[in-house]
């Protein structure tokens, strides 16, 4: 990946208009699409000026929909861990833990502070190597596969704290994504073949359309530092969608949220499960897990403690007193009254 930007296309252009890459393209592109727009204002760009395709709703649906063959069928288990242990020195982070994110499905993965949820993502994106256990994915046992290896493979992720290129444009930031999609070779980049240029001009249509479908596309050309808060997060989830994901990862994505916006959010979540993506969502906020998950598994002191839908668990007494805190006693009283 390169760190440079203006080495990632600049000048590419976007069906007759011209969308610069560059870091400096706000100004120019508000003048056009904002007459009169200075550079204090916000800039804003209607897309469905320069890519008129990109109104029709279904269209940026199917651009966005990943182009990859994914060997499980819907409904099968995508994503399989086995048995895994994280054991960081004297401190087990994860405890056997075994569960299946199936294709198709948003998958909830809960548990109060310290459970070890961000392990167990960890130990999925290559970040940590489990010290039991596999991680098997999409019939492949991951094993000592890196991080970016993993990304080709197919799972994305986004991360509690946002992690963009401040300075480079909401646009640039999803190119970037849609690099390790890339065939060219390094030469073939360095000479600008023709491939090279056909490359770059589909990864800007393609990462016009996700940025229309996450609901930034409008700030395209602003530097993602100047973006809102929550413009950020959806661009941060714009850039994992841009690697074609087998399976998405999203870690926190309502952190810091008003409810409208989390509503908004999760109707995002169901929209990108809904073209044919597998999502794995970590979240605190309750509400919001059980208003957009096909099912839940709940850590507790790094073992699974339950897992089902959102309604079972959360009606779990296990998950109850793991989130409320309830004295061991009435949850052993609870056991009594069940019946046998
Ligand atoms: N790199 C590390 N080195 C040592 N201990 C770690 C490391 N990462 C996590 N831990 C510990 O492992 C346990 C699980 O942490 P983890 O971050 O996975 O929990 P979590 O469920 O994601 O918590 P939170 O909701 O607070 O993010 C915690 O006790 C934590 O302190």
């Amino acid at each position: 990946m390169s760190n440079d930007p203006g080495g990632m296309g600049a000048g590419g252009e976007v069906g007759d208009a011209h969308l610069s890459l560059s870091a400096d393209a706000g100004a120019p592109m508000a003048e056009k699409y904002l007459p009169g727009a200075g550079l204090d204002e916000p800039v804003l760009v209607d897309v469905t000026e320069v890519r008129p395709e990109l109104a029709d709703s279904a269209l940026v649906d199917a651009i966005v929909a990943a182009d990859r063959t994914v060997r499980t069928e819907v409904g099968e288990p995508l994503l399989r861990m086995e048995d895994v242990s994280v054991v960081f020195g004297g401190l087990t982070a994860l405890d056997s833990v075994s569960f299946d994110i199936r294709r198709g499905e948003i998958l909830g993965l809960i548990g109060p502070n310290g459970a070890g949820k961000t392990t167990a993502f960890n130990a999925m994106t290559g970040v940590y190597r489990p010290t039991k256990g596999l991680v098997r994915f999409d019939g492949q046992v991951l094993g000592k596969a890196k991080r970016n290896q993993i990304t080709r493979l197919g799972i994305a992720r986004t991360f509690q704290n946002i992690r963009l290129f401040n300075e480079m444009t909401a646009l640039e930031n999803v190119v970037v994504g849609t690099d390790a999609r890339h065939r060219t070779s390094v030469p073939g980049a360095l000479l600008r073949t023709r491939r090279h240029r056909q490359e770059e001009r589909d990864a800007i249509d393609r990462s016009m359309a996700i940025l229309e479908f996450v609901g930034v596309g409008a700030r395209a050309t602003e530097k993602a530092r100047n973006l809102s808060y929550g413009e950020q997060r959806r661009l941060e989830i714009a850039r994992a969608l841009a690697t074609e994901p087998k399976l998405l990862c999203l870690d926190e994505p309502a952190a810091g949220f008003n409810p409208a916006e989390k509503e908004a959010l999760m109707d995002l979540i169901r929209h990108i499960r809904d073209d044919g993506y597998t999502v794995l969502l970590i979240e605190h906020d309750m509400r919001l897990v059980r208003g957009v998950t096909d099912r839940i598994v709940v850590l507790e002191f790094g073992k699974v403690i339950a897992e089902g839908t959102p309604e079972d668990v959360t009606a779990d007494p296990k998950v109850i007193a793991a989130y409320l805190g309830v004295p061991d006693e009435e949850l052993a009283e609870g056991d009594a009254d069940a019946p046998a």
